[in-house]
């Protein structure tokens, strides 16, 4: 097994702190029998050709993450928050403003993807950036902006939805629920009803597709052609990067979900990734990552994971937006269930 307890825990509907450090491995019965040993340098940020001066500004911001990761950095309460302090200063440089009058997805739009218009053909540019912020809702603001600068013919997919056959009480289902209502249900996990597409896109499976062929949840692909009722489209993450895929439509259905029946949809796994949810964004290493905080994150790890997708620290940009007046400009919150770490003892230190 490998793992890092600082980054995002397991993920409880309507759960307690409690709740979901419980949820943890780490409180399995079974944690006594595991024998811990600890990774000690940072692969992502190392780069064999440095400096001594690189390295120090390596080694710096690698303990930066690690002390925002372990809540080991200073840390402020704030007054109408709860006891623990939980805001932290984010350093100058990593810092981006906005201009007062300029629209705060604009700008970091601009930031993360500069000269789009030149680029967007260019599949190393695509694949080397990323927006990040903590819920859909930005996150889908964000994709819906940067599809419409793209140049292209937009080629819409809409899914075909049904209530499952093994939902509870599935007749009554049946006839309460209309086709409408079905449509417009957006659930973690599942492809929205209208996906729009346009040849150059960078997208990102949402499914196991073909694990072996490295076509995975997360995979990371570019649009070639669309088809009718399925995409062709380029790998450019992961152990399939460089092979040319087809994805057809799938049946999905939620794993997990507020509704009273199961929902049957049937549809392309994938989701535009100019931005993607932080929780979605665990696993993968981005060049450029430029973090849209316009609230602070909210559960533990969520920062650390976002801030530590970068591989270098001037690929990472972070733009806050003020969310109360007690709160400095440059500060933002870092939610750390220090509980978590309590029962990790190393048996001893190995190197990568
Ligand atoms: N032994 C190694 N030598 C050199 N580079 C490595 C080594 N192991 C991993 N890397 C590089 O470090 C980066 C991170 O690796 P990987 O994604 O496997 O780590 P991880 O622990 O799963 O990260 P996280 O859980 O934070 O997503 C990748 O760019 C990978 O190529």
């Amino acid at each position: 097994m490998g793992g890092d307890f600082r980054q995002i825990l397991p993920v409880i509907r309507g759960g307690s702190r409690e709740d979901i450090v419980r949820a943890s491995i780490s409180k399995s019965y079974l944690w006594k029998h595991v024998r811990l040993f600890q990774l000690t340098e940072n692969m992502r940020l190392a780069n064999e050709n440095t400096s001594p001066a690189e390295k120090k500004t390596i080694s710096e911001f690698s303990k930066w993450i690690l002390d925002l990761g372990n809540g080991k950095l200073p840390a402020k309460a704030i007054r109408g928050e709860d006891d623990e302090a939980t805001w932290i200063q984010i350093p100058e440089d990593l810092l981006m403003t906005c201009e007062d009058d300029q629209d705060p997805i604009e700008a970091i739009a601009d930031a993360i993807y500069p000269d789009l218009i030149d680029n967007y053909n260019n599949k190393k540019y695509l694949r080397e950036r990323c927006i990040l912020s903590p819920k859909n809702e930005e996150v889908d603001k964000i994709n819906d902006i940067m599809v419409a600068k793209i140049p292209r013919k937009e080629r819409v997919y809409y899914s075909s939805d049904s209530i499952s056959p093994l939902s509870m009480d599935f007749a009554n289902a049946e006839m309460t629920y209309n086709q409408e209502y079905l449509n417009s249900q957006k659930l973690s996990g599942v492809p929205n009803h209208i996906l729009r597409l346009k040849v150059g896109l960078p997208v990102m499976l949402t499914r196991n597709l073909n694990p072996s062929a490295g076509l995975c949840n997360g995979t990371r692909l570019i649009v070639t052609l669309l088809k009718k009722r399925s995409i062709q489209a380029t790998v450019v993450t992961g152990t399939g990067a460089g092979r040319k895929v087809s994805i057809p439509r799938i049946v999905i259905q939620p794993t997990e979900s507020h509704l009273p029946f199961i929902l049957r949809r049937v549809q392309l796994p994938i989701k535009v990734c100019f931005a993607m949810t932080i929780n979605k964004s665990q696993g993968q290493s981005i060049d450029n990552v430029g973090i849209y905080l316009p609230k602070p994150t909210f559960t533990h790890g969520q920062l650390y994971v976002a801030v530590s997708r970068t591989t270098s620290r001037k690929g990472l940009k972070i733009l806050l937006e003020k969310t109360k007046d007690a709160v400095p400009e440059d500060y933002t919150q870092n939610i750390v269930y220090k509980e978590i770490f309590s029962n990790l003892k190393p048996v001893s230190a190995v190197t990568n």
